[in-house]
């Protein structure tokens, strides 16, 4: 288990985002996060990364490779989760190669800097996420969806074991969500945890195992894709009418009315 809650509440004043939510995330697998906007999907990445306290008597409903997220040292929890928030925090003025490299800096051994290693898996992520031809343009000169593949690169260069992305798919056309999720797909076949939130059901019924799904009223649905992705439960999530078609051996879900129009 890498990534465990035990009842987990989280609630804002007079809204109510998640209730005893129980949650084991295990080596090798995939999870998509899905719901409406304002669910609170944001709010449980903040709390699985230990950027959100949980409510004090709750503090160990969090769990980190078998410890709570803010007990651990700040590059150690680097070396076993990496985030991708929605937000950026800060703007950063060196090159797109400066950047990636930062997602060494927890495994840095040498005090004079990055070492071979560091450089070799900073160039690999940036050719893997197709910046080659970018690599020393100054990061904010990038286009939104280049940017955001800058940011999936630093993450890849840090190689943690869990990775927790918060609508990874952001900016990215379509041939770069692709490869995104074939990326995020290989790294959970490869042993890794991934859990990510996403908006498309399409990708999420594609790449990931398994589903959580967050209700408005605060209750949560878990489980394997297969059991869990069906129209019923979409349907009751999304307040909309959904379809369920199968095609090529794959399911798919497509948005079709809304109630009462
Ligand atoms: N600091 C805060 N104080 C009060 N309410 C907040 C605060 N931060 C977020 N919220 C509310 O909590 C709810 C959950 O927010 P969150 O960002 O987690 O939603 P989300 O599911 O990620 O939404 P989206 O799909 O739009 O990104 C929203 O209704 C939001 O307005």
């Amino acid at each position: 288990m890498i990534l465990q809650t035990l009842d987990l509440t989280l609630q804002y004043p007079g809204k109510l985002l998640c209730r005893n939510l129980s949650l084991t995330v295990g080596p090798g697998e995939c999870w998509a996060i899905l719901g409406q906007n304002g669910c609170g999907k944001t709010t449980l990445i903040h709390a699985l990364g230990g950027l959100r306290r949980v409510d004090r008597e709750n503090e160990s409903s969090v769990m980190v490779a078998g410890k709570p997220p803010q007990t651990w040292p700040r590059r150690e929890l680097a070396r076993n989760l990496g985030i991708l928030l929605q937000e950026e925090p800060g703007e950063f003025w060196g090159s797109v190669s400066e950047y990636v490299l930062l997602g060494r800096y927890p495994h840095v051994k040498n005090i004079f800097g990055w070492d071979a290693i560091d450089q070799d898996m900073a160039l690999h992520a940036i050719e893997r996420m197709e910046l080659t031809s970018l690599a020393h343009r100054p990061l904010i000169t990038l286009s939104g969806g280049e940017r955001q593949r800058a940011r999936i690169a630093l993450l890849l260069a840090q190689s943690p074991i869990c990775y927790l992305l918060d609508e990874p798919l952001q900016h990215l056309d379509l041939r770069h969500q692709l490869l995104a999720m074939t990326l995020f797909g290989e790294l959970a076949r490869q042993g890794s945890a991934v859990v990510m939130v996403l908006h498309d059901i399409g990708w999420a019924s594609r790449f990931c195992d398994h589903v959580l799904m967050l209700f408005d009223d605060g209750h949560t649905i878990r489980g394997s894709s297969e059991e869990t992705l069906n129209q019923s439960n979409l349907e009751a999530l999304y307040q909309c009418n959904i379809k369920e078609i199968v095609m090529n051996n794959g399911r798919h879900f497509v948005p079709e009315t809304m109630p009462g129009v």
